[in-house]
């Protein structure tokens, strides 16, 4: 029998809010040892220092949270996670809730952008859906979850991340999970909600203002419970939120290095950043979502985008789009010459 993990009770579920509190803030470091020998090695090759800008630091940060000196990508994973929501009621999307369902559908017959991606990226793609696409309640006029329904959904998430895996991705599907996003960041950050809502898969500007108005209901009438950040997120996110969150902690807990995709999944994790000073500091965001406020939700958990492709899809896709950039920075890694091997003079 494995170990069981310290983090889960002997029913592998996180048993109260306390107990995950604790996860949340009882964090692993990097190996800085290996990121030392990486950012050693990266001065010797044929190059200016720094002048493959990030891609050094994908390196170094591959390789400290796999704790390997030579990082490594052979076994990708990308999780997608899905879940629906009970706020739809209050005409916050413009498409039907069952789209969610159809969708899980189309990710298993390989019809999604994702299965395109994902092949792309000789990556792995594993869909789950959360609390079997039952939708939350509509937090307009209480908490989403229950607390024993949102551990449950931190759990599934938790338990969907392998031991063994050189990086995970991260997404999700859920209509309607745009509004939960926008609330859990107004919330977690603070700010009119206005700035938060979005146009998520296509409202017009009636339609975000009436999202903007939902979310500050939404925010009223949650108030109790939002001076925590994990309550915030049972309050005001959603199951695949709750397992998105629960994939990046065991992720920490297990030296994974994370790729989040967009908006909704920068959103779901962002209590981490609340919880931890570097609670993220094992992810990396893939890019730069064209939802309004991802600029200023990442900036708030002090993640860089890596790309900006005007992409507002969610599904994993600007995750699975990052990929081959960091086998690029991987692959200039292992395979330059060092300065001596080449015989290129090093600078005056
Ligand atoms: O994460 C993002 O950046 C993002 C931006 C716009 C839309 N989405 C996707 O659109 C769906 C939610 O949109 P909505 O309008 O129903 O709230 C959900 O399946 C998300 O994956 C995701
Ligand atoms: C068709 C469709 C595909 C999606 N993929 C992620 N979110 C989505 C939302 C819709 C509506």
């Amino acid at each position: 029998m494995p170990p069981l993990s310290p983090f889960s009770t002997p029913h592998g579920l996180f048993s109260s809010m306390t107990d995950l509190h604790a996860a949340c803030q009882q964090l692993p470091t990097p190996d800085t040892a290996c990121q030392q020998a990486i950012a050693t090695r990266e001065a010797t090759l044929t190059k200016p220092a720094g002048s493959l800008g990030q891609l050094e630091g994908l390196t170094a940060w591959l390789g400290g949270w796999q704790q390997r000196r030579t990082p490594r990508l052979e076994n990708i994973l990308v999780l997608v996670f899905a879940g629906n929501h009970g706020v739809v009621t209050q005409g916050v999307s413009p498409w039907p809730p069952e789209v969610t369902t159809q969708m899980v559908h189309n990710f298993r017959q390989g019809g999604a952008a994702i299965n395109q991606l994902a092949r792309q990226a000789q990556a792995e793609l594993r869909v789950v859906p959360v609390h079997d696409l039952a939708p939350t309640a509509d937090f307009t006029t209480g908490p989403a979850m229950t607390e024993m329904d949102f551990l449950k959904a931190v759990q599934t998430g938790y338990n969907a991340v392998p031991e063994e895996c050189d990086l995970l991705c991260l997404g999700e599907m859920g209509i309607g999970n745009t509004t939960a996003a926008a609330a859990l960041a107004a919330a977690l950050f603070g700010g009119d909600a206005m700035l938060w809502a979005g146009r998520g898969t296509g409202l017009d500007d009636a339609g975000v203002r009436h999202k903007a108005r939902v979310i500050e209901t939404a925010l009223t009438h949650n108030a109790a419970l939002l001076g925590d950040p994990l309550e915030t997120a049972r309050a005001l996110g959603g199951y695949e939120l709750a397992a998105l969150l629960g994939a990046t902690l065991a992720a920490r807990h297990k030296n994974v290095p994370v790729m989040l995709d967009g908006y909704v999944c920068t959103a779901a994790v962002a209590p981490l950043a609340r919880l931890a000073e570097h609670g993220l500091a094992h992810t990396w965001l893939s890019h730069c979502s064209a939802e309004t406020g991802h600029a200023r939700l990442a900036r708030a958990v002090r993640l860089r985008p890596l790309l900006d492709l005007d992409l507002r899809l969610g599904e994993a896709s600007g995750a699975a789009l990052a990929v081959p950039i960091v086998r690029a920075a991987l692959a200039c890694h292992t395979g330059m010459a060092t300065f001596a091997q080449a015989a290129v003079s090093e600078r005056a």
